[in-house]
């Protein structure tokens, strides 16, 4: 019988199987950033351990940045002090850092992937529960807690259930305006913010076959948020491509070497699965969330669902109608807006930015609309100015900001004050999530929250496009 990559790539890792049950299995690449590593550096120095493989620990700064200003200290001195022990922390131990303001500073999700970092056959962890953006390589990674963070820097080995494998097919070409945020959304809102506990997530099929990565990272990103511990897609030739001369892929004769060795980590075609769902992109329209979570979704032109329409979730979808201030049976098409934000880990990168000008382009954001772009990383934010992006977004009343996480999570000084409702690129929409207890969000693709913006209201994309 076949082998799935996640087999592969644990048998590849396994160096013990404990009497738990869990398997102690060694960890390819450990990425860290300011909010979740500074405890655990404290915890292995209270023990006198070193950070036993530095050499596969790499550094970067995103939740606490401020995206106007580049100087420090920084105002907020918590976030001063955050970025100050990273600092210390990395030096100290001989970790790299991407540290801002060094041209590679960003999200660590939108990082690793665009330095050729994260590799197919990888295991990768991360303090951090969107690190399942990184299987979008054909990785199994997934995110860790502090204790975690800790055995990890200590012994660069991490003990760990093995997940079941739900594979995922998506069938069929896109429509026009609809990408792989909506491919995830519409996934998450079929099989619910549960739906994967215990699975890892295997994406396969013409329609992700077709995605190029960026597209691919975007659907394995938000994997966690429908319940899974990981997601991943088969590496191939495109996942090849993408890697080829990024600054920590292999070079030369190596490289040829290590895609050979890449590709061969793809599930093979008898694999067995715990699980298969099938969703045809054809008949996908663009979505956009209408409630206090990412599975409550729907097509953009449906109309609001009634409470009574989920057995199990009638109280979460009341809760979410009391928070939002929408009604049932309403169309969500021409709901208001006070704010768009383009950016996070999920929708940050270069064709995101390159989507959402698309529909900016020779338009403006409606009056009252505040509106701004935050790229995933300084590279992202370079790349995007040298093919005048930056202009068209600026142009179009958008503000062009720095590299971080800024409003997906509201850990610096971008947040939603009172009541007011953002379209975002994002991958949360949690009751307080954008920095205003009483705050609002609607989750959908940057192209949609380029729509949005330009009508001031909650808007179908399709009308902007040729
Ligand atoms: C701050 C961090 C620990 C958190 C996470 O784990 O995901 C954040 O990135 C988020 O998106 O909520
Ligand atoms: S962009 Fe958002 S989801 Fe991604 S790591 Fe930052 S806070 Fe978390």
């Amino acid at each position: 019988m076949g082998k799935t990559l996640l087999d592969k790539v644990w048998d590849l890792h396994r160096t013990a199987t404990l009497p738990s049950g869990e398997d102690q299995l060694f960890i390819g690449l450990h990425l860290i950033h300011e909010v979740t590593s500074p405890q655990a550096f404290a915890m292995i120095q209270e023990r006198g351990c070193a950070v036993s493989r530095p050499d596969l620990t790499v550094a970067t700064v995103d939740h606490i940045v401020p995206t106007r200003s580049v100087s420090r200290p920084l105002e907020d001195e918590l976030a001063e002090e955050m970025l100050r022990a990273l600092e210390r922390n990395t030096a100290e131990n001989g970790i790299r850092f991407f540290n801002w303001g060094s041209g590679k500073q960003g999200i660590v999700h939108v990082v690793g992937p665009e330095q050729g970092l994260t590799q197919p056959g990888m295991t990768i962890v991360c303090g951090d529960s969107h690190t399942a953006t990184h299987g979008a390589f054909g990785a199994i990674a997934f995110g860790i807690g502090t204790s975690q963070i800790r055995d990890v820097l200590a012994t660069q080995t991490l003990a760990v259930g093995k997940p079941k494998v739900r594979r995922i097919v998506f069938t069929g070409a896109p429509g026009k305006g609809v990408s792989a945020k909506d491919y995830i959304l519409a996934l998450i809102a079929r099989l619910g913010v549960n739906g994967g506990i215990g699975y890892a997530y295997e994406y396969a099929g013409e329609a992700i076959e077709a995605l190029d990565m960026e597209g691919r990272l975007t659907l394995c990103n938000m994997s966690i948020e429908g319940g899974a511990k990981c997601g991943y897609v088969n590496p191939d030739r495109v996942t090849v491509e993408y890697l080829r001369g990024k600054p920590f892929a292999p070079s030369g004769p190596a490289f040829e070497q290590a895609a050979e060795f890449w590709l061969s980590m793809a599930s093979d075609p008898d694999a067995c699965y715990d699980d298969e769902v099938s969703i045809d992109v054809s008949s996908l329209e663009p979505q956009v969330t209408w409630g206090i979570n990412p599975g409550q979704g729907i097509a953009v032109t449906a109309s609001l669902p009634f409470p009574e329409s989920f057995p199990d979730g009638a109280e979460t979808a009341r809760a979410a109608y009391a928070h939002m201030g929408l009604t049932p049976g309403k169309p969500i098409i021409g709901t208001k807006i006070d704010v768009a934000f383009i950016g996070s880990c999920t929708n940050g990168r270069l064709s995101d930015l390159r989507s959402a000008a698309g529909i900016l382009k020779g338009r403006r954001v409606a009056p009252g609309v505040r509106a701004f772009v935050v790229p995933g990383s300084e590279q992202v934010k370079a790349a995007a100015e040298l093919e005048g992006l930056d202009r068209i977004f600026m142009d179009a009343g958008f503000e062009w900001r720095g590299a971080g996480c800024s409003m997906c999570l509201a850990m610096n000084p971008d947040r939603l004050s009172g009541r007011e409702l953002s379209a975002s690129s994002s991958n949360r929409n949690f009751i307080g999530r954008q920095g205003s207890a009483s705050g609002r969000t609607m989750l959908m693709s940057p192209a949609m929250v380029a729509a949005a913006a330009v009508r001031g209201e909650i808007c179908d994309v399709r009308e902007y496009m040729p």
